[in-house]
């Protein structure tokens, strides 16, 4: 089952073929597993299990999915990193365990989880590594570093080694790191994971500028639907190494017939919120689903918009404060098998 949304982009390509595609594409993992003191038994595990899709240039794409689902394995699939098992994969024309140092200067890689700089070296000496390694034209190296440390804020961080950085101003070193020579693609894993919300705002805003101003093609990971909601036109969905939606985050919403949950401190206890308002299918589209003193807690359908609810909230109750959480990646998918036909 791979559900695409009705009027979602389904990634044409610039050629016929796009610019990243996959078909069929599988990778296996064989691990021993010890079942006494002497023995241990041989097991499959299908990380990757016959996916299929393109990409085109210029596109935005989150890749999303549970624990496990074969995300990593796909990005490193895609850089050459991992040999596929089965089926044939193509980044910018390149096959890219056949010809990884090639594929290299053509795309970006950023792990959040881990760095690709030099742990005990200040970030500017990390950057002139890399400028060396990928044999980057010094006018180029130079307008790439201005405007990287310009947009992603690195002024006073270029003399600080690595290690002395926080998290967030690692994330941005990383960034800005994989794009010193230019690359048409970057794969990204969970490039907001641990920042605060002034870094992820930053990076956000500088990934966007990126593929307006580059039409640089971005590959997405993430367990945080604000970055898909913010910076992807299109959203595939993995579970289990199985391509189970590809389409807009508006229509998985509707798939999944996720709830956003809009929780309002009020000036005082009051009785649960009521709102005149339309059911749909019999079923109001916002609920009351928790009151704890003077905050209560709304659920409201995941692809209606949050202003007008909040602007009849504060119409009609001493309204203090309020903020909106999204739903979480794992209750969405798990919606979606639950309306699955
Ligand atoms: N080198 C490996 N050897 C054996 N099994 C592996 C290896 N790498 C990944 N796997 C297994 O393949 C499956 C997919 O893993 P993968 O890391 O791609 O998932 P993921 O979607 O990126 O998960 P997460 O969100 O937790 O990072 C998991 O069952 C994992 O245990």
């Amino acid at each position: 089952m791979t559900r695409r949304a009705q009027g979602g982009p389904v990634g044409a390509g610039v050629d016929e073929g796009g610019f990243i595609t996959l078909d069929g594409v599988e990778k296996v993992f064989q691990v021993r597993r010890r079942t006494g003191l002497l023995r241990s038994e041989r097991r499959e595990v299908r990380a990757v299990d016959g996916i299929s899709f393109r990409v085109a240039r210029g596109e935005v794409v989150g890749y999303i999915g549970p624990n496990g689902a074969g995300k990593s394995t796909t990005i490193k699939m895609l850089t050459g990193i991992l040999t596929p098992s089965g089926g044939r994969l193509r980044v910018a024309g390149i096959d890219p365990s056949r010809e990884r140092t090639r594929l290299a200067h053509r795309i970006g890689v950023v792990f959040g989880q881990r760095t690709t700089l030099w742990w005990d070296l200040p970030l500017r000496d990390s950057y002139r590594l890399m400028h060396r390694m990928y044999r980057i034209p010094d006018r180029r190296y130079r307008e790439n570093l201005d405007r990287c440390v310009e947009l992603l804020d690195l002024g006073e961080l270029l003399e600080v080694p690595v290690r002395q950085l926080s998290l967030g101003q690692r994330m941005r070193g990383d960034i800005a790191a994989a794009l010193l020579h230019d690359p048409e693609v970057l794969y990204l894993d969970e490039p907001t994971i641990g920042l605060d919300v002034v870094s992820k705002v930053k990076v956000r805003q500088f990934l966007k500028d990126l593929n307006a101003e580059r039409g640089t093609t971005v590959l997405l990971t993430t367990h945080d639907l604000t970055d898909i909601e913010q910076l992807c036109s299109r959203v595939m969905v993995i579970d289990h190494g199985r391509l189970m939606y590809d389409g807009s985050l508006a229509g998985l919403h509707e798939v999944g017939e996720s709830e956003r949950m809009l929780v309002v401190d009020l000036e005082r206890e009051l009785p649960p919120i009521r709102l005149e308002s339309e059911g749909v299918d019999g079923r109001p589209p916002v609920r009351v689903v928790k009151v704890e003193g003077p905050r209560q807690w709304l659920a409201f359908p995941a692809a209606a918009s949050a202003a007008p609810l909040v602007a009849r909230i504060a119409a009609g109750y001493p309204l203090v404060d309020l903020s909106v959480r999204e739903p979480d990646i794992e209750a969405v998918i798990a919606r979606m098998y639950e309306s699955a036909p």
